[in-house]
């Protein structure tokens, strides 16, 4: 059967011809019917058809691969047994064979003979059927049925030639539902279409393009373009840009507007439509050339989208992103323009903004801080670190004092208060900490602080220090068994000085007289002006044994004697006079009482040294007196 098939097709339709163009043409003719051949045989090997040969009744001769393919049998399973209508829609073949008996006015059975018929009858058939495979599934082909004729043209079978319509279908399908969404878009209210003719004048007008426009249909088919109906301006400034882009002069009018589709390129703009009443609103464009089947154009048809909605809220992004920048500016503001050093850290303590205050403070720059540990920056990173974890427990923090340490080592004191600070879902975000600088307040302090407690003339702890010192000695002479020794000393014959030379003079020698008691003893221990020209020395740690510690307070005694009892050399220049030199001789009178374990109070100490110097007073001045408890 292959033979005969191509053999048919090979010489079935040969031509002949007496002249030589004839013999030209009848060599064309059977180039070109051996090229169908070759064709025909493709086909018929090709897996992609599935070519389907019978007898005149019906039976499968023939069973190709494709078919094998297509159909899930394999040619034995139905060569000589089955035909074409066993493996097709029996409703379709129902329906064909009423269909073609209707049309040939000839009965026709819903059989194999519905699939041949018309080719029997010499009437070339194509259509569309569904096959039924082996297992049952269906599938769409289209199937091209030729009678098989013995040379003298009796029909001796038909070759059904099938290809696998699905993809088609399914094209379809999808044309189908596009065509639907046209529709859609062309019925909608929220589209405004409007086709043009060639020329652009407008041919139809959608219910969307009235809403939207404001004009009935009538207003403006064949009348205008929707050029008419543009913003001059943009139509002009559009044509400039085209001009400038596609490099050619396009006039700015209803060109302006399609040019770009009717050069096939693919057109949406945003433009400007103005409305019957005058009103205008953005729109989008989207421009398509509508052609007819040789591809000529015809019209136009523009799809617009009113705009107004995304400008508006484009526009209310825009001003919400200017307020919020106004915002973020207002608050940038409030934090540099802070006296304080501010700064926020992270919950662990990591530095995540500062202020210009807090890069002074550290002599850092804001990049340098950003991202750092908060506590580097302080003498006490311990403290400053335990500041963070009490800001997170206790949610504030007030007049914590930390010392700031710059990186040129410069230490300023800050009070920090600082509090944690929360996203809007009320989640943790970190803290933000206000270091004031208190170095005024602390001088100011450490001012009052020296004022009670040291004497303003010569520098010495006061009265009211050498009380707390005295009670501290004697707690440590108490706890190390270590004898220590109170002095009372008081200036002989001072008052005369102060009389003849003037108060300041006087002030002079309590000066030098402080300088020399201090230089007189260690360091650790104290000298104190008790008031007026009495001066007290505790000396520390002294000796566990009395006699050594006696010994050793006699001996600083003395020594502090000898150096009040070298002469004076007090100079002093008074406002618009020459410096002027007083020499002065004073000695002292000192009364010593050592001490260790004593149940007596500091005031007792304090009584008995006095005595022991008003002793030495007594005795005669510029001398020595130990304390002598009555028994
Ligand atoms: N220049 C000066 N004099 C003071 C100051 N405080 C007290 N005086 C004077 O110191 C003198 C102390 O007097 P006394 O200790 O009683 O007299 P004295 O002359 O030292 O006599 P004796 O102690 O008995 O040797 C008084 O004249 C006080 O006015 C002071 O701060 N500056």
């Amino acid at each position: 059967m292959p033979t005969e098939i191509c053999d048919r097709a090979i010489v079935a339709p040969a031509a002949s011809g007496a002249d030589a163009a004839e013999n030209i043409s009848e060599v064309r003719s059977q180039e070109s019917l051996l090229k169908t051949g070759a064709l025909q045989n493709a086909i018929f090997n090709s897996a992609n058809f599935s070519s389907i040969a019978t007898d005149a009744n019906g039976v499968i001769q023939i069973f190709n691969v494709g078919a094998e393919r297509m159909l899930g049998y394999a040619a034995a399973e139905v060569m000589n047994k089955i035909t074409p209508a066993d493996i097709s829609d029996p409703h379709e073949l129902v329906a064909r064979a009423s269909a073609l008996s209707i049309e040939l006015e000839t009965p026709i059975a819903p059989g194999f003979e519905a699939l041949v018929f018309k080719a029997s009858r010499g009437i070339e058939d194509i259509y569309e059927l569904t096959y039924i495979r082996k297992d049952g599934s269906r599938f769409p082909a289209v199937v091209s049925v030729t009678a098989l004729r013995d040379a003298q043209g009796s029909i001796i079978g038909y070759l059904l030639i099938g290809t696998d319509n699905t993809a088609r279908k399914q094209a379809e399908e999808a044309l189908l539902k596009a065509g639907a969404l046209q529709n859609a878009i062309f019925n909608s209210a929220n589209f405004s279409s409007i086709a043009t003719d060639a020329t652009g004048v407008i041919q139809i007008f959608n219910v969307g393009a009235e809403r939207m426009l404001g004009y009935a249909a009538t207003d403006v088919i064949n009348k205008i373009t929707p050029a008419d109906i543009s913003d001059p301006q943009e139509l002009i400034a559009r044509a400039h840009a085209l001009s400038a882009e596609l490099e050619t002069p396009i006039a700015p009018g209803f060109e302006a507007l399609v040019f770009k589709a009717s050069r096939g390129i693919e057109d949406i703009y945003e433009l400007t439509y103005i409305r019957k009443d005058g009103s205008r609103f953005p729109a989008v464009v989207s421009v398509t050339a509508l052609r007819d089947a040789p591809g000529g154009i015809i019209g136009y048809l523009l799809i617009g989208t009113d705009n107004t909605a995304r400008r508006q809220s484009e526009a209310e992004q825009k001003e919400l992103g200017q307020r919020l920048r106004d915002h973020q500016f207002y608050t940038r503001s409030l934090f540099e323009s802070n006296i304080d050093a501010l700064m926020t850290t992270d919950p662990s303590g990591i530095i995540t903004d500062v202020n210009k205050q807090m890069e002074a403070l550290t002599s850092c720059s804001r990049d340098e801080l950003i991202g750092a540990p908060f506590k580097n920056h302080f003498t006490d990173p311990e403290r400053a670190e335990a500041s963070i974890k009490l800001v997170l427990s206790k949610k504030k923090v007030t007049n914590y004092e930390l010392t700031a340490r710059a990186r040129d080592g410069r230490e300023t004191p800050v009070s920090y208060n600082a509090t944690t600070f929360h996203d809007r879902d009320r989640r943790l975000q970190g803290v933000f900490v206000a270091a004031r600088d208190i170095t005024e307040r602390k001088k100011a302090e450490s001012q009052i602080l020296n004022l009670a407690l040291y004497d303003s003339l010569t520098g010495l702890p006061n009265r009211r220090l050498l009380n707390d010192r005295l009670v501290q000695t004697m707690a440590a002479s108490k706890r190390s068994g270590h004898y220590g020794a109170l002095m009372f000393m008081d200036l002989d014959n001072f008052k005369p000085l102060n009389d003849t030379q003037g108060h300041h003079v006087g002030d002079l020698l309590l000066i030098e007289v402080a300088q020399r008691i201090s230089r007189g003893v260690r360091a650790v221990d104290v000298v104190a002006r008790f008031g007026g020209d009495e001066f007290v020395v505790i000396l520390n740690e002294l000796d566990e044994d009395k006699i050594k510690a006696t010994a050793h307070a006699a001996q600083v005694a003395e020594k502090l004697r000898a150096l009040l009892d070298k002469p004076y050399v007090l100079k002093f220049k008074q406002e618009g006079k020459t410096e002027t030199t007083v020499a002065h001789h004073c000695s002292t009178s000192i009364g010593v009482i050592v001490f260790r374990n004593h149940e007596e109070t500091q005031d007792d100490l304090l009584k008995w040294a006095d005595t022991a110097m008003y002793q030495a007073k007594e005795a005669g001045r510029n001398l020595i007196r130990f304390y002598q408890a009555k028994t």
